[in-house]
């Protein structure tokens, strides 16, 4: 029998994301942590406010993904057995994500309000290691939305580069360690995501978090705070245009 998805969705959001609290264990998450640490320096991007590695390889300029396979230890038991039991990319173009995008947030970190974008299948797999960390989910920025907004301003803050939409975020996703969070439909295209910079996560509790009765551990955010500790994220998704290797010759402008 399969797993119910339906039992972890997280109501409040619209539709579809689904957070399971304990998807690997602490020995597999111990693990996955020393593969992500083990990549030779370059595999690493840094950017501003976090650092990122890309598998199999960054996409191209037009979006495409030049096909070979993800590594083992990215494939199981994440993808193998995990996700095949969950059938979460069933209906993608692969039925399988081939790309992998590992975040690394030390405390204070975080990353801009986006969205995700055209490239991809609209389903995110993230699989959260090391330590939990509160993803803000925003509407697209409109004019009504503007006109109607009564919330007081987020300093320093605009919803994707756009002046003068600075907001507090519309819901709050707490992804604790060892849990996967997956986000599909109109999660994927209507919303905007984001993760605060900040050294703490603050104002915790069920009226603020829209998972709360999804987490494992409430009993560590008792207080409505906790400090920011270095938080790697894997993230899942099926390219949706792969360039089979025989292309790539071409593709790189030889002829
Ligand atoms: O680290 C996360 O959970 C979010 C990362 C993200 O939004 C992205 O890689 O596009
Ligand atoms: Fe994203």
């Amino acid at each position: 029998m399969g797993f119910d998805l339906e039992a972890v969705r997280i109501t409040a959001l619209p539709e579809d994301a689904f957070y399971i609290s304990d998807f690997i264990t602490e020995d597999e998450e111990d693990w996955l942590l020393q593969e992500v640490n083990s990549a030779p320096l370059p595999r690493w991007t840094q950017l501003s406010h976090r650092r990122l590695q890309t598998w199999p390889s960054a996409l191209t300029k037009s979006n495409a993904l030049l096909g070979s396979p993800l590594p083992a230890w990215l494939r199981s038991p994440i993808v193998e057995p995990g996700f095949e039991a969950l059938g979460i990319f069933n209906d993608a173009p692969h039925r399988a994500p081939n790309h992998v995008l590992v975040n690394e947030y030390q405390p204070g970190q975080g990353i801009m309000p986006h969205e995700d974008g055209a490239a991809y299948y609209p389903l995110v797999a993230t699989v959260s290691l090391g330590a939990p960390i509160v993803l803000d989910v925003y509407h697209k920025y409109t004019q009504n939305c503007r006109a109607e907004s009564s919330t007081p301003a987020k300093v320093g803050r605009d919803v994707a580069g756009i002046p003068g939409t600075n907001r507090r975020p519309q819901y709050r996703i707490l992804q604790e360690r060892r849990s996967l969070l997956i986000t599909r439909g109109k999660m994927y295209t209507d919303l905007l995501h984001g993760i605060e910079e900040t050294t703490r996560d603050e104002d915790l509790g069920p009226h603020s978090i829209c998972n709360w009765e999804l987490l494992r551990e409430k009993e560590l955010y008792q207080s409505g705070w906790y400090e920011r500790k270095t938080r790697t994220s894997l993230t899942y998704r099926d390219v949706l245009h792969v360039v089979k290797m025989g292309n790539t010759f071409r593709l790189l402008g030889g002829r």
